[in-house]
């Protein structure tokens, strides 16, 4: 068995919390029966999604749902990425995914950072922020050698976030998430590829199953990508679970082929936020190190 061999629950979610949970903890054990000892569930995996939905099914995390995660990552002896539900903390809703040791310890939670507020006429409008608010934290676990960062759909379309878990050292992230029938064919996969590539490291993004009679229907297709931006592993948009092995030596044949962490060109790369100007002249400031909650230099997390 490769030592860290992951699995994609594309699970079927419905308008029943609990039988959502008891049908992703009965995928879960089927994965790990299979030789994962990474499984990831979708975003929202307790929940339909939609903004009229998330105080119904919010609740605090910890709580019912993760504990029964807690329980099956224990069971299972693995490691899981526990997708996303909606969590209720002090009069607010977020976008949470927690993460699970094979001790059943929760090991870290993540809110969505990028609220998901899109508007194509005629096409689909979606606005979380409505109802939700964003996290501004960070997470990574490691598994063995491997550094693992977390983030939600709608997050991977922001490069930054993926080159600072890059640059924390991360090896392989992952994305809970729910594309649509209009942004799915057009950017799911080129999503994935384009952070994979930048960084050169594995982006796992997984969704729920499609189901055609929902509000919101999810595009489906959860996906590995490997460093070289090829697709390692990926299905359609029924239920089913994507395995695939993490190989940590590929990560750096490509870094070493294609040495780009080397050869940025950071003495010339200016943003406009970083351009100071004093006395009239203007002047280079420092690149960005630290993003809130989250000091790179020292890998922690920050209150
Ligand atoms: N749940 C989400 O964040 C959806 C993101 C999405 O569909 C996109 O196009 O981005």
């Amino acid at each position: 068995m490769a030592a860290l061999r992951l699995a994609l629950v594309q699970m079927a979610v419905g308008s029943n919390k609990l039988e959502n949970v008891k049908r992703a903890c009965n995928l879960v054990k089927d994965a790990a029966a299979k030789g994962a000892n990474l499984v990831a569930l979708p975003e929202c995996f307790n929940s339909p999604y939609g903004t009229k939905y998330f105080q119904e099914y919010s609740e605090p995390v910890p709580g019912p749902t993760t504990n029964l995660l807690a329980e099956v990552a224990k069971e299972c002896n693995i490691y899981l990425v526990g997708g996303s539900i909606p969590e209720s903390e002090n009069g607010s809703l977020y976008n949470t995914c927690s993460v699970f040791s094979p001790s059943g310890e929760m090991i870290g939670k993540y809110r969505k950072m990028h609220l998901f507020d899109i508007d194509v006429p005629g096409k689909i409008r979606f606005q979380e922020s409505e109802v939700l608010k964003p996290g501004n934290r960070l997470l990574t676990f490691n598994l063995g050698r491997c550094k693992i960062g977390i983030g939600i759909c709608y997050d991977i379309r922001f490069a930054e976030l993926a080159q600072i878990y890059s640059e924390a050292g991360c090896h392989l992230l992952i994305y809970p998430g729910a594309f649509n029938m209009t942004t799915g064919p057009a950017h799911w996969e080129l999503l994935q590829r384009a952070r994979a590539l930048d960084n050169q490291l594995y982006v796992a993004a997984v969704s729920p199953a499609r189901d055609e009679s929902a509000t919101y229907i999810a595009w489906g297709h959860s996906t590995l990508i490997g460093p070289w931006g090829e697709v390692e592993a990926t299905t359609e948009h029924k239920e089913s679970t994507v395995f695939a092995d993490i190989d940590l030596s590929k990560i750096n044949e490509v870094r070493q082929n294609v040495p780009i962490s080397k050869q940025r060109r950071l003495d010339v790369y200016t943003r406009p936020s970083q351009v100071c100007v004093a006395n009239g002249k203007s002047d280079q400031s420092q690149r960005t190190k630290e993003c809130s909650g989250y000091d790179i230099e020292t890998n922690k997390h920050v209150d």
